[in-house]
């Protein structure tokens, strides 16, 4: 997402058009069919994407050999297979310029791949558009939201611009989502009023205008101080557990690590590493780490225990832990007449188990 950072400026004085400026309405049927993309085949679909969105039981998201070829000659996204299984909160992480927005555009529909195939929600894109899209909830550079109107007023001028969303039913469904991002009490006040994580809080209640399965987040943290961020992060996990699939895009790892289920990783168009955040963790090695004056003693425990790679540390001696219980360690330590000052139980991070898979750390720049 682009709009966070440099909105405040925009939209500090009452200007006379939107503050998101440039920005594609993206919530439901708004976006574009795009019945025209051309699409070469980049390999079959997997068989097992057909299965519905929100319920678990299939793959919310599904892209085979998905590229696209800038004019020019640029590849921002190199022939992409992605699986984001439904019920997931999907971390898409990658540094700036890795591919992210240009592979959400493609998702939308907005922008046409140069190869390869996707399905949302089990259809067939971009055929599929017209039924998929209203249930898809997305954020991609940001609503263009009016600084003079409400936030309520300017919900009603987004919706009024979806062709799939019943003008009946939008008092109630602004209500809930209004509420829902938790902005009910600041329904009234005008845009301009409200602090960047409450803009950014209003940017997904107009995702979620109509009740969606999938929800396309674009780097919605992105540009906020850290009580806004933690706002936004709040909310996806809520709106994660009523069942809503979320698929969004960041470029820090310890975000994705606190907030997503599964990640996919992106590095300069191409994906390095994708699957579940428990099975990324399956293959870490976990440590324990004893603080103790009587290092030699304590090796000697540790050792007799079975563990491997016992490290003798200045007033520290550590070992892989494997499956085994730090409670018996603890235990066979203090028997074993060790002065026990400290014990840790040390789990890599996210960007250890990614410097493991990829060889390289990861350009964290936020
Ligand atoms: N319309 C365009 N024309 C040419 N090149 C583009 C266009 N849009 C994006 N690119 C290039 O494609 C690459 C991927 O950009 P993209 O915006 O998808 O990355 P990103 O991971 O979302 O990064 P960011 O977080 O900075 O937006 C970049 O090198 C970018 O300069």
């Amino acid at each position: 997402m682009r709009n966070s950072g440099s909105e405040e400026n925009r939209t500090g004085e009452a200007g006379e058009g939107p503050a998101g400026g440039g920005a594609v309405p993206t919530a439901g049927g708004a976006v574009p069919t795009n019945g025209g993309a051309v699409l070469t085949n980049g390999g079959p679909v997997p068989s097992h994407s057909g299965g519905e969105g929100g319920d678990g039981g299939g793959f919310a998201i599904v892209t085979s050999g998905l590229t696209k070829r800038f004019k020019g000659g640029q590849v921002a996204v190199d022939s992409l297979d992605l699986a984001v299984p439904g019920g997931s909160v999907f971390g898409f992480l990658g540094p700036n310029g890795s591919g992210k927005t240009t592979t959400i555009r493609m998702l939308l529909g907005l922008v046409a791949p140069t190869a390869g195939d996707w399905r949302l929600l089990g259809a067939p894109m971009p055929g599929g558009a017209g039924g998929v899209l209203p249930r898809v909830g997305a954020l991609v550079e940001g609503p263009a939201f009016y600084p003079y109107l409400s936030g309520e007023a300017n919900l009603r001028r987004y919706d009024a611009a979806d062709p799939s969303a019943d003008p009946r039913t939008v008092s109630a469904r602004i209500g809930y989502a209004l509420e829902r991002v938790g902005l009910a009490a600041a329904a009234r006040k005008r845009y301009r009023a409200y602090s960047l994580g409450m803009r950014q809080r209003l940017a997904i209640a107009a995702a979620l205008l109509g009740p969606r399965e999938l929800l396309i987040l674009d780097e919605p943290t992105n540009g906020l101080d850290p009580q806004g961020t933690r706002e936004v992060r709040g909310l996806v996990r809520e709106i994660a557990a009523e069942g809503t699939t979320v698929f969004v895009s960041s470029h820090l790892l310890a975000e994705v690590e606190q907030m997503c289920s599964h990640v996919a990783v992106m590095r300069t168009g191409r994906l390095v590493a994708q699957g579940s955040i428990a099975e990324l963790r399956a293959g870490e090695t976990v440590r324990i780490r004893v603080e103790t004056p009587d290092t030699v003693e304590a090796a000697a425990v540790l050792a007799g225990l079975g563990l491997p790679e016992v490290r003798l540390g200045d007033g520290d001696v550590s070992a892989a832990l494997g499956t085994d219980a730090p409670e018996r360690v603890c235990a066979a330590l203090v028997a074993g007449g060790v002065a026990v000052r400290g014990l840790a139980v040390q789990r890599p991070s996210l960007e250890d188990m990614f410097v493991g898979l990829t060889g390289e750390g990861f350009d964290v720049d936020g």
